[in-house]
């Protein structure tokens, strides 16, 4: 006989922000959790989910009793989730926009280890994706409306995903967001298929349903401001529920229209707003005795810790992760083609400011525009370098995330295929740059040398941004905090062709001097300086009479004047390695330290179950003598 699933909760509560409630969801059924903005919809669902944020905790248990038969009436087992259990549907939708369909499915069942292709089509015939299989996910708010797939396609993709581990419940954030109303209807119809066609349930949060949409749902919870749950039942008895308590539903209006009305709160006009607290707390009160005379909510069963999903051997995951990220970075021919421009063009741009100085043989007077352009030449690299890793590592973070909350591989993994993947490329852009500059210019130091150190800032500046894109929790904040990393790097770094700066350096406080020597740019000024002038003959003349770079007449007095005297080439070289080394180093700890939500134990988020249901009893105990009024002062109303 086919297995069914039911998901049950019981005492769900999350402090201050969610009061409890219990239920038992049924195999095919789909409950929506309706309520205005900030009521705890999603907050419900990450805690069904057991992902709850970190500054969070859940109370009550959540788990999933299998049975026979289409209801629950033989009840087989009942077991705490896993989060491969779970197809879990955030409010955004997020993939490698340059794979097309039948490529991002094909990794999600590599990374699950799925031998079932006849699953796979099936997901695909049931979620209507066999016509876009070959089109490029792609990204629309980039402006072209003929590229990319369309909100509601997307959505079904997600879904697809998450059933490809068939999942045993499916959970999603406001499923309806940004899609027109046909497009809703058709989603959540869809998840509700799917969870008939699995005999799973379905939650959707839902913040203003149409009619159509909800009449899908075959049960609804309503939550009022604060967190206070006011109904929770089947949608064939909420208007008769309502109407006992003496708030009658029209019969030809929207119900869900209805429900939300009832627990809205007009904050315009004093009077109403008075009236609609009032109503509130008299269907929160009413709530709470209809809980307390319900038979008790089911028993949890004896927790244990979930087994994780067993992952595939570490050299095909890295093997999945490289190539998709390889695809992601070449098929992004616009980007790429405007990164190819822009080296050519800066590399023209740059010889041609310091043509009239660096013609002929090299003199006294072209040592400042020498320092320049190598300085300039190492900013442009680094720039480009860093603000490329920054926003490709923020924009991927939530499918990462979302792929390593369901164990598919670890954050060194991502970090060591991103690493294979991206600079390889990275680096080609540097060679060209490096090649087209001493093709222009008079440059002395060696094409080779020029190349490499080039090619090596890049490598260290690419590893900066994974440094910084680790840490920042997304693709802006890294971008404001790579900024002005890189320009403090700048500031220390460029060389004051006046000279003297072993001097300086002395005098700049710790964290500067800190900063002065994990910055890649100045290492790599350094060793291009050495490169250029390290032997070099300056033709007599009339030299500029600009500090200690005044009427030097070898190369070698220009780096004793630049404070490089002793140094060689190679030397910055070396040092680049253990900045990027150090780098490398931070960029595994920000990898290791945001750790994607998971759950811990079966029931709800729960570690130590008996504290936590202590806790619950008092959370109730206090919910019943606090009405809902009392929350309100919080809502800001
Ligand atoms: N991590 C958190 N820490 C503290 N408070 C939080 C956190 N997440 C949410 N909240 C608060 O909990 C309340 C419920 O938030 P939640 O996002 O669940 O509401 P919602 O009903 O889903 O709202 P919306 O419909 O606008 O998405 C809000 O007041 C919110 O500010």
């Amino acid at each position: 006989k086919p297995l069914s699933y039911s998901l049950c909760w019981s005492s769900l509560s999350v402090p201050s922000i969610l009061h409890p409630s219990s239920y038992s969801l049924s195999p095919g059924h789909m409950l929506g959790i309706l309520g205005p903005s900030g009521s705890g919809k999603s907050t419900l669902l990450t805690a069904l989910a057991g992902i709850l944020p970190s500054n969070l905790e859940c109370e009550g248990d959540v788990f999933i009793v299998k049975s026979t038969g289409p209801s629950s009436n033989k009840t087989l087992t009942s077991q705490p989730l896993k989060t491969n259990d779970i197809a879990y549907l955030s409010q955004s939708d997020t993939f490698f926009n340059m794979l097309t369909v039948s490529e991002t499915l094909e990794i999600e069942s590599s990374f699950l280890n799925s031998k079932g292709e006849s699953t796979k089509k099936s997901i695909i015939n049931s979620l209507s994706l066999n016509n876009i299989l070959n089109r490029r996910i792609g990204d629309r708010s980039l402006g072209s409306s003929s590229v990319g797939l369309s909100g509601g396609e997307r959505r079904r993709l997600s879904c697809a995903l998450e059933m490809l581990s068939s999942p045993l419940l499916i959970l999603s954030d406001e499923p309806t967001t940004g899609l027109d109303s046909s497009q809703a209807h058709k989603v959540v119809k869809k998840l509700r298929e799917v969870a008939v066609e699995n005999r799973i349930p379905a939650v959707v949060t839902l913040h203003a349903p149409r009619g159509s949409v909800y009449n899908i749902l075959t049960d609804v919870l309503l939550l009022a401001p604060g967190g206070y749950p006011v109904y929770i039942g089947p949608t064939s008895e909420a208007c008769s529920y309502f109407s006992k308590l003496g708030f009658k539903c029209k019969k030809e209006g929207n119900v869900a229209e209805f429900l939300i009305d009832l627990v809205s709160v007009d904050v315009e006009e004093e009077e109403i707003m008075k009236k609609d607290l009032e109503r509130i707390e008299l269907l929160t009160e009413a709530f709470r005795k209809r809980e307390e005379k319900l038979t008790q909510p089911p028993t949890p069963p004896t927790l244990s810790n979930p087994t994780p999903w067993p992952r595939l051997p570490i050299h095909r995951r890295l093997g999945v992760l490289i190539s998709r990220s390889f695809k992601q970075n070449i098929r992004d021919t616009t980007v790429n083609a405007l990164r190819l421009s822009a080296t050519c063009l800066l590399s023209f741009i740059f010889s041609n400011i310091f043509s009239e100085n660096l013609s002929g043989p090299p003199n006294a007077k072209s040592v400042a525009d020498r320092t320049a352009l190598l300085s300039y030449a190492v900013i442009n690299m680094s720039m480009m370098g860093l603000m490329k890793t920054l926003d490709l590592f923020g924009r991927e973070k939530p499918v990462v995330m979302r792929e390593r909350m369901k164990n598919h591989y670890g954050g060194m993994e991502y970090l060591i295929a991103k690493i294979i993947a991206e600079i390889p490329m990275d680096c080609s852009f540097s060679v060209a740059f490096a090649f087209l500059l001493k093709k222009f210019t008079n440059l002395n130091i060696s094409l080779k040398r020029l190349t490499s150190t080039l090619a090596v800032t890049t490598v260290v500046t690419d590893l900066l941004g994974f440094a910084v894109g680790s840490i920042a929790p997304d693709s802006d904040t890294a971008l404001a905090a790579g900024t002005p990393i890189m320009i403090i790097y700048m500031v220390l770094g460029i060389i004051n062709p006046a000279g003297n700066t072993a001097d300086s350096e002395k005098k700049l406080p710790l964290l500067l001097r800190f900063l002065k020597q994990a910055s890649p740019i100045r290492w790599a000024i350094e060793s291009l300086c050495c490169g250029e002038f390290r032997g070099m003959k300056l033709a007599a003349g009339r030299g500029p009479r600009m500090g200690a770079l005044g009427l030097v007449r070898t190369g070698d007095q220009v780096l004793d004047a630049l404070g490089l005297g002793e140094k060689e080439w190679i030397d910055g070289i070396k040092t680049l390695f253990h900045v990027g080394l150090m780098e490398l180093g931070v960029a595994s700890i920000g990898q290791f330290l945001t750790q994607p939500a998971t759950r811990k134990s079966g029931s709800g988020n729960l570690g130590k179950k008996n504290k936590k249901n202590e806790k619950s009893t008092k959370t109730s105990e206090r919910d019943s003598s606090s009405p809902p009024l009392k929350a309100m002062p919080k809502l800001n109303l």
